[in-house]
């Protein structure tokens, strides 16, 4: 689970409390106090706020559904925005496997043909690996799925 504190900013637009990116959870449940989820729509390349509804959770796909799926069902590309009134707290709860537990493409999906897996089996750990060499948000980031997708 993460617990997110973001201070009110002078500049808002200038800045995000947290850059691009998707977890590596199968699920995300998100509770935020006040708007600042955006999702990223690849449909038309528009960041969307997700809406405010009191008390509502926010529920998402990461990596981890992705990769299960062989790329049926894309995990959620989304950021967090400031504002320049009130700290906002989001409080987002990730579901996976245990620490040391691959998930890898579905077996059904691909008929037990690995020339058909799109992506390399990854656990928690892995990505927690691949963040502390490849921090978020720095030059040259390269998201976690993108380093489990098998180039064909
Ligand atoms: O603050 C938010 O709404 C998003 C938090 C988030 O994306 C995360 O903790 O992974
Ligand atoms: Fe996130």
């Amino acid at each position: 689970m993460a617990v997110n504190c973001y201070p009110p900013c002078p500049s808002p637009e200038l800045a995000l409390g947290l850059p691009p990116h998707s977890d590596y959870s199968c699920i995300t449940v998100v509770l935020q106090s006040t708007p600042g989820l955006e999702i990223f729509d690849p449909r038309d390349g528009t960041w969307k706020t997700a809406p405010d509804t009191r008390g509502a959770l926010q529920v998402h796909i990461g990596d981890h559904v992705e990769v299960l799926s062989n790329g049926t069902y894309k995990s959620v590309v989304h950021r967090a925005a400031l504002n320049s009134r009130k700290t906002r707290i989001s409080i987002a709860s990730l579901h996976s496997l245990g620490m040391d537990e691959k998930m890898g493409v579905a077996k059904e999906l691909v008929g037990g043909d690995e020339g058909k897996e799109r992506y390399r089996e990854s656990s928690f750990r892995d990505f927690l690996d691949s963040l502390s060499k490849n921090d978020i948000g720095t030059q040259g980031y390269k998201s976690f799925i993108d380093t489990l997708r098998i180039e064909k």
